[in-house]
């Protein structure tokens, strides 16, 4: 970015001051001088407003700001205008590059802010914050906003990166599916991977501010698999894990249906035994399967003669995927699925017949936890938001954070997210400091409450920030669109994984 105004010419501010007309017409940004003549007739927010006499041939930069958010003029379409640079000035408006930290204040976790310290992070998390940065903002974030929008998978281009950097190993998080491998080009080793390093992954992603996208990326992965990888049976456990990993194929978890959510004691899909035991037939449906519609594998539940059983369903006959329109992009790939007289083989059980409830159940604290990560990052992008366009907005003369009101709320949206991650990085610890049998017995309780405070939290912040930024918290581009983005997609987050009313039950009741 320096260097592309170190060639701009410098123009004497009176220069300016002469183009003032349609067709010959410039305004500076920032001292930059922009020669809006052609530009001007395509203009979204139209020509009328540039012709203003105090923004044709004048210093714009407030009215600009409070108009667009300041990553439009970095866009390689709109270089092209930029003629000059005001004769004696800089621009004082630093870009934002691939990797870097905000400085907005509360913008980043304190254990990011330089002037903070913390007990928690070692130097490969930071290594791998630092890659997982540079990767969300030049790959993942662009992919992201484009596929939201058209509701299209995630790029060949993203998913092959994401297995060549073993992003999909480390999302199942620590373990000797990690050992032996270079973790984002040696940015941490396998065996040195603990839960702080996946919180740093998990926060990192949400970073893309595209809540369909997100899921859609093997997010039905890291509650599909596990159960493969700690049930299933040699040699179908390291095939599976091995092509999921590698991103040849996609698995998914098919638990919900129509007729039972929470409630996983009432599914109605039945698997029924061949007579010599070697095959069972599978029948019934699912619903709100995400990543079902680019799936290869199923992790199913299904009722069994004396209860409930998991088999690892592929994709094949008898098996149809429709998507469901839901609040998020369709590119998250949710689905309603069918299962027709479907066969599979008795090696896809997935643990003990009838005992299916506990190999369900054993992965939900981590997938809660995943949750909880990502929904303190993506609250605390929109006080970041909200701090940005609270000093870049004027009304009444003012920036909006000269009014009380809107200080006042602010107030309350960084207590709360600082509290969130607070206890998200104490929980962490004692996860890094239990056994998975230890964490069950310790810690369902106190994540199921992180969750259920987390997404109560989400909720009131959101309602926050749309008072905020008012119209645009319910436009889907501009200044307000990640705020349109979270107010429309932050109830998943609550419902996903277990609701709010019944993690909060379940954390008395272990109590
Ligand atoms: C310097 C070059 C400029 C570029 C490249 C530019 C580009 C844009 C773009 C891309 C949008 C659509 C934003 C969206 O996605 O909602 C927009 C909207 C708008 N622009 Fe500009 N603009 C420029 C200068 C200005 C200036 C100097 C003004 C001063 C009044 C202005 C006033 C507006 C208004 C009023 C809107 C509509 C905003 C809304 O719908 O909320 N623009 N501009």
């Amino acid at each position: 970015m320096a260097a592309q105004t170190e060639n701009l010419k410098s123009i004497p501010k009176d220069e300016v001051a002469k183009h003032t007309k349609q067709g010959d017409l410039w305004v500076i940004v920032d001292s930059i001088v922009y020669d809006l003549s052609k530009f001007g007739a395509m203009h979204p927010g139209g020509i009328g407003v540039l012709l203003d006499p105090e923004v044709a041939g004048q210093d714009a930069t407030t009215v600009f700001y409070g108009l667009h958010r300041s990553e439009i003029l970095q866009k390689p379409q709109y270089q092209r205008l930029k003629i000059g640079i005001v004769e004696g000035q800089k621009p004082r408006i630093k870009p934002s590059l691939p990797g870097d930290i905000s400085r907005v204040p509360y913008g980043e976790p304190t254990w990011l802010t330089p002037e903070y310290k913390s007990p928690y992070f070692k130097e490969s998390h930071r290594a791998l914050q630092k890659a997982m940065r540079i990767f969300v903002d030049e790959l993942l974030y662009p992919d992201a906003q484009a596929c939201e929008e058209s509701g299209k998978r995630a790029s060949k281009e993203v998913l092959q990166a994401m297995a060549e950097n073993n992003l999909n190993r480390m999302r199942l998080g620590p373990g000797k599916h990690l050992h032996g491998h270079q973790l984002f080009g040696g940015a941490v080793k396998g065996e040195e991977f603990d839960y702080f390093h996946e919180l740093v992954l998990n926060q990192e992603i949400s970073r893309i501010n595209a809540r369909g996208y997100g899921d859609g990326l093997n997010a039905g992965m890291v509650i599909g698999l596990p159960p493969v990888w700690n049930f299933a049976k040699e040699p179908l456990r390291s095939k599976v894990l091995d092509e999921v990993f590698s991103g040849q194929k996609v698995i998914s978890l098919a638990i919900s249906e129509a007729f039972a959510g929470s409630d996983v004691a009432g599914l109605r899909t039945t698997a029924t035994k061949s007579e010599d035991g070697k095959t069972w037939t599978i029948n019934g449906t699912k619903k709100w399967i995400t990543g079902g519609m680019h799936s290869d594998y199923f992790t199913v539940g299904a009722k069994t003669e004396g209860g409930l059983t998991v088999f690892l369903v592929p994709r094949g006959e008898g098996v149809e995927t429709k998507q469901i329109k839901t609040s998020y992009s369709t590119t998250a790939g949710t689905a309603y699925i069918t299962f027709d007289n479907v066969k599979v083989p008795a090696e896809n059980m997935l643990g003990p017949e009838d005992g299916g409830l506990l190999v369900i159940l054993s992965n939900f604290n981590h997938e809660r936890w995943v949750m909880c990560c990502a929904s303190a990052r993506s609250s605390r992008t929109i006080v970041e938001e909200c701090l940005k366009w609270g000093a870049q907005r004027f009304v009444f003369g003012k920036p909006l954070l000269a009014q009380a009101v809107i200080r006042h709320k602010l107030a309350a949206m960084i207590a709360k997210v600082e509290a969130t991650q607070a206890w998200l990085e104490q929980i962490t610890y004692q996860m890094c400091n239990m056994s998975y049998k230890e964490q069950s017995r310790n810690l369902a309780g106190q994540i199921a409450f992180l969750k259920m405070q987390s997404t109560r939290f989400a909720g009131e912040i959101s309602d926050d920030a749309v008072q905020i930024f008012g119209g645009r918290a319910i436009t889907r581009t501009g200044m307000g669109k990640f705020i349109e983005q979270f107010q429309r997609t932050q109830k998943f987050d609550a419902i996903l994984g277990g609701a709010e009313d019944v993690l909060g039950d379940l954390g008395v009741r272990q109590a």
